[in-house]
C-alpha cells in the first residue's frame, strides 16, 4: 500500500506535558479518515503537527517522502475553525485569492461546490452565517489539488441541517480515491458510515488504527461505542 503520511516515534509536549507520544503510523494515499477521541486526546495537536504548524520533539513526520514544515503547504490543505477567510472579500473575491495563493486550486471545481451550497458568490464573507463561512472553507479546502487534507471538527457548533450539507459536500466532492481526508469529530456517529478508516487516540497514544469496515464487522460495535469504552 502506498502511504501518503509517515510518522515514526513523534514526540510533542507543551511545557512538561506530553501531548502525543511516541506516535507511529502510516496512512494511505486515498480515503477518508476519521480522528477520533476523547477530549484532550490530543486531536488536534496531531492535525497541527501534519500541517507543519509546529514541529514534533522528538521523532519524525514525512508527507509524502519530504519531512514536514511550515513549507509543506504545497501538499497540505488544513481547515480548522474560522482561519483562512477574509472578512473584507467577497465569497468570489475569496475563491480568486485562494486561485492565487495555491498554484494546485481548481476555481471551476469551487464554483461549483459554492452553487451547490447556494451561496451568493457577491455576498460578502462577514455577512455569511456560521454554516456558510465553515462551508466555504471547507469548499476552498476540497478545490485544492493536494495529497492530504486535514479538517479539525468541521462540524463543530453547527445545526444538525448543515453537518449534513457537509457531510454530503464531502460525499460529493471529496477525491478520496486519489487524496487523503482527515477529519476530527466528537460527532463520531454522524460520520462513521462515511469513513474508510478511523484514527483513535487516547491520551496521545495511538488506541487504533484500523478500517472502518474491519471494525464494523470484526468488532460489532459502532465506533462510539468503543470511544466510550476507552474514555472510562
Ligand atoms: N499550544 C498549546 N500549549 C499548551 N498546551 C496545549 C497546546 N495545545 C494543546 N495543548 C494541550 O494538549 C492537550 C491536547 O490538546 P488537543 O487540543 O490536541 O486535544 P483534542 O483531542 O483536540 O481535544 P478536544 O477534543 O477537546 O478538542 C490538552 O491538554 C491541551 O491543553
Amino acid at each position: 500500500m502506498q502511504h501518503v503520511v509517515n510518522i515514526s516515534g513523534a514526540t510533542k509536549r507543551f511545557h512538561n506535558q506530553t501531548v502525543i507520544q511516541s506516535l507511529s503510523l502510516s496512512l494511505p494515499s486515498h480515503g477518508f479518515i476519521g480522528l477520533v477521541g476523547p477530549n484532550g486526546s490530543g486531536k488536534t495537536t496531531f492535525l497541527r503537527l501534519l500541517a507543519g504548524l509546529i514541529r514534533p520533539d522528538e521523532g519524525q513526520i514525512q508527507i509524502n517522502g519530504h519531512t514536514v514544515s511550515r513549507r509543506i503547504n504545497h501538499q497540505v490543505a488544513y481547515v480548522a475553525g474560522d482561519q483562512g477567510l477574509y472578512d473584507f472579500y467577497t465569497v468570489q473575491e475569496m475563491l480568486h485569492y485562494a486561485a492565487k495563493v495555491y498554484p494546485d486550486f481548481q476555481p471551476s471545481k469551487a464554483t461549483e461546490i459554492i452553487q451547490s451550497l447556494k451561496i451568493n458568490d457577491h455576498t460578502k464573507i462577514k455577512h455569511l452565517s456560521k454554516g456558510q463561512h465553515t462551508s466555504l472553507n471547507i469548499a476552498i479546502s476540497l478545490s485544492r489539488q493536494v495529497p492530504l487534507i486535514l479538517m479539525d471538527e468541521p462540524l463543530a457548533g453547527l445545526d444538525p441541517v448543515v453537518r449534513e450539507d457537509i457531510l454530503k459536500m464531502f460525499v460529493a466532492f471529496a477525491e478520496v480515491e486519489k487524496q487523503t481526508l482527515i477529519v476530527s469529530s466528537h460527532e463520531v456517529s454522524e460520520i462513521e458510515p462515511y469513513l474508510d478508516y478511523v484514527i483513535f487516540l487516547n491520551q496521545g497514544q495511538l488506541h487504533l488504527f484500523a478500517s472502518a469496515e474491519e471494525l464494523r464487522e470484526t468488532k460489532g460495535q459502532s465506533m462510539l461505542h468503543m470511544m466510550k469504552e476507552v474514555a472510562r
